[in-house]
């Protein structure tokens, strides 16, 4: 069968922001490798979908998250570790759904992996890097998920922590004809971190849209496009205005993460099984 990751055609956009590949997963091959892979996920585990709720993904963290993952959390012994409950009980959940998450760590299959690890290896090795990380063999994905947005979902501005360093979006829809809205948009998190916006923060003034205005960067993407960027690029979804929007993304960090089930995930595994 053909390889599902064709030759990459990509460039550095917004430096040092993002890189934007365009049509690379727009093949056959890597369409029904992960339709498989969605109906694989779906069908292992219900508490693998999630609802996450509006205004729950500040600064990284989720609500709504699955009994499953509460469980992982448990799991982990670190001095200053909050668990998801202490957030729950810290600020009530909000009402509005922001979007739905298929989280696929779980169920990820070693051929869609090794795929996707490939991509992140040519863009970190490619001369439009300029994010300062560089491939090595340790460099895993610590969460792999299907993103849903139905009419009235959005992102709020944020930038993606949690100890990864480099974030892989890949386009599942055509914008303006699966959906309308739902732009992805960029900036350079210093902007978002500035002393005057910290201080409207603190003053609880709403930060408002133009606030950003000059330093903002809209995606123009299409349907199989991929977009790869550092830790320090701010970044949110605006509200979707018709239709249904869905993006496959992937974070990754440097060491092998707890939470991917390494049976169905390293090759490691597979050769020590
Ligand atoms: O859906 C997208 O385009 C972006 C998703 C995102 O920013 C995230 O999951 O952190
Ligand atoms: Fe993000």
């Amino acid at each position: 069968s053909q390889d599902p990751l064709p030759p990459l055609v990509f460039s550095a956009k917004f430096f040092p922001t993002y890189i934007h590949g365009k049509g690379a997963f727009a093949s056959k091959e890597f369409k029904d490798l992960l339709s498989d892979q969605i109906k694989f996920c779906r069908s292992e585990s219900v508490q693998n979908q999630v609802e996450v709720l509006e205004d729950s993904r500040y600064f990284g963290v989720e609500y709504g998250i699955s009994e499953k993952m509460k469980e992982e959390d448990k799991n982990i012994d670190e001095e200053n570790w909050y668990s998801y409950d202490d957030f729950e009980k810290e600020e009530p959940k909000a009402e509005k759904v922001s979007h739905k998450v298929l989280y696929m760590n779980n169920c990820i299959r070693e051929d869609l992996y090794s795929t996707i690890r490939r991509l992140a290896q040519q863009v970190t090795e490619s001369k439009y890097n300029h994010f300062q990380l560089h491939w090595n063999d340790s460099l895993h994905a610590q969460t792999i998920e299907i993103i849903n947005y139905t009419v009235g979902n959005s992102l709020g501005w944020h930038v993606d922590v949690g100890g990864t360093v480099l974030t892989m979006v890949i386009m599942l829809s055509e914008p303006n004809v699966d959906f309308t809205g739902g732009e992805l948009e960029f900036m350079d998190s210093q902007h978002l971190f500035n002393s005057e916006i910290q201080e409207q923060e603190m003053n609880d003034t709403p930060i408002k849209d133009s606030d950003f205005d000059t330093f903002r960067k809209t995606l123009d993407w299409h349907k199989g496009d991929f977009v790869v960027f550092p830790i320090t690029s701010a970044h949110r979804v605006k509200p979707v205005l018709s239709g249904h929007r869905s993006t496959f993304v992937i974070e990754f960090k440097y060491g092998i993460y707890y939470g991917l089930n390494p049976h169905l995930t390293y090759p490691l595994d597979e050769q020590s099984s």
